[in-house]
């Protein structure tokens, strides 16, 4: 068999199911489609007009892309799925936080939640809805699925949007560029400058080789970039949705086709940093049973005081949380 074969038959295996067919989930089932990546999509939301005419359009792309079976679902069709990708919830208005969202999406996962593990409990749950990082905590808690199976997109997202910026200062391709966000993805998520490197090489000497400038202002102005993207993208055009559908269909990916990559997905902290019982994003290696591996950043003192602080407005919002298993 050639890899081509190979690859092919894995990906008409798998099946996708996507709740919530908004901005967020369709841009996503688009990329998963263009990058041939599942046999099955299934998109169920409780807009069954709007989603309807979503994947007739999808579907319409099928003969000039890949092989893909796109369809309008319900509850019961998450049956066989091997992710299930939750999108649905209320996004942010322009002059809202993500924290802004919780109450309203936490009531919209307790409606959800109880119908996908009817159907499918043996599925990994991918969570994009905000925040991001306390609904895959609650998910957890809701569900009692091994947290190792419910993932938040978490810093994936802002990860991306790091390299980007690093990336087209120094007019370099993004993927030559190493460099995390962690902790919450939020607006108390932190830039890891200590160990961002330029393939292998630190980013302040690959800046002495090249003769750039970095400066500690231009860092912090670049971090802020990073962490008010959302707000800056939602106020010119009221959403965000390529990138971080591009970031949903990687994780996937890796999921798929067991690729062990190093990706910044929201999970339980296993204790580093002093920091547990909350799910924020550290680089984590992502297989086909989900998160396998969480990795242990080596941070300076300012960046684990911060990933510290993000820990806390966690632990502070969960608190307040009343999470009974279902
Ligand atoms: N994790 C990340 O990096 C990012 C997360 N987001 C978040 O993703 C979420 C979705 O954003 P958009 O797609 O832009 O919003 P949207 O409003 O376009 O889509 C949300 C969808 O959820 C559906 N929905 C609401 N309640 C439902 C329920 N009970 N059952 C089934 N479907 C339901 C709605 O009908 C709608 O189609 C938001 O919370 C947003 O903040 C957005 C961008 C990046
Ligand atoms: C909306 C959101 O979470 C983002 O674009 O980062």
């Amino acid at each position: 068999m050639t890899k081509a074969n190979v690859l092919e038959a894995l990906s008409t295996t798998h099946k996708i199911a996507i709740i919530g067919a908004g901005k967020v989930g369709t841009t996503f089932a688009y990329a998963l489609m263009l990058e041939g990546l599942t046999g099955e999509i299934v998109l169920i939301d409780r807009d069954k007009e709007r989603t309807e005419g979503e994947v007739m359009d999808l579907n319409h792309a099928v003969p000039l892309s890949n092989p893909v079976r796109i369809w309008n679902g319900d509850y019961p069709d998450v049956a066989g799925a091997n992710i299930v990708v939750i999108s649905a919830g209320s996004a942010q208005r322009p002059d809202e936080t993500r924290l802004d969202l919780l109450k309203r999406n936490i009531a919209i996962f307790r409606q959800i939640l109880p119908q996908v593990l009817k159907y499918n409990n043996e599925a990994i749950l991918l969570i994009a809805t905000n925040p991001v990082d306390v609904l895959s905590y609650a998910t957890w808690k809701l569900t009692g699925l091994p947290a190792q199976r419910v993932i938040g997109s978490g810093t994936v997202l802002d990860t991306a949007r790091f390299r980007s910026m690093i990336s087209q200062r120094f007019s370099l391709d993004a993927r030559n560029v190493h460099a995390f966000i962690v902790g919450e993805h939020g607006d108390s998520e932190v830039a890891i400058w200590s160990s961002a490197n330029i393939a292998g090489i630190p980013l302040l000497d690959f800046c002495q080789q090249v003769g750039c400038e970095i400066s500690a202002e231009d860092r912090v102005k670049m971090a802020n970039d990073v962490r008010n993207a959302a707000y800056e993208i939602i106020k010119r055009k009221g959403a965000t949705f390529y990138a971080v559908g591009v970031g949903l269909a990687r994780i996937v990916e890796s999921i798929l086709r067991d690729q062990h990559s190093v990706l910044s997905v929201s999970n339980r902290v296993p204790g580093f940093y002093g920091i547990e019982d909350v799910y924020l994003s550290l680089p984590a290696i992502v297989g086909a049973d989900g998160v396998e591996r969480i990795l242990k950043l080596n941070l300076d003192e300012g960046e684990t005081a911060a990933l510290q602080n993000s820990a806390q407005v966690m632990h502070g919002i969960i608190e307040q949380l009343d999470i009974q298993p279902l």
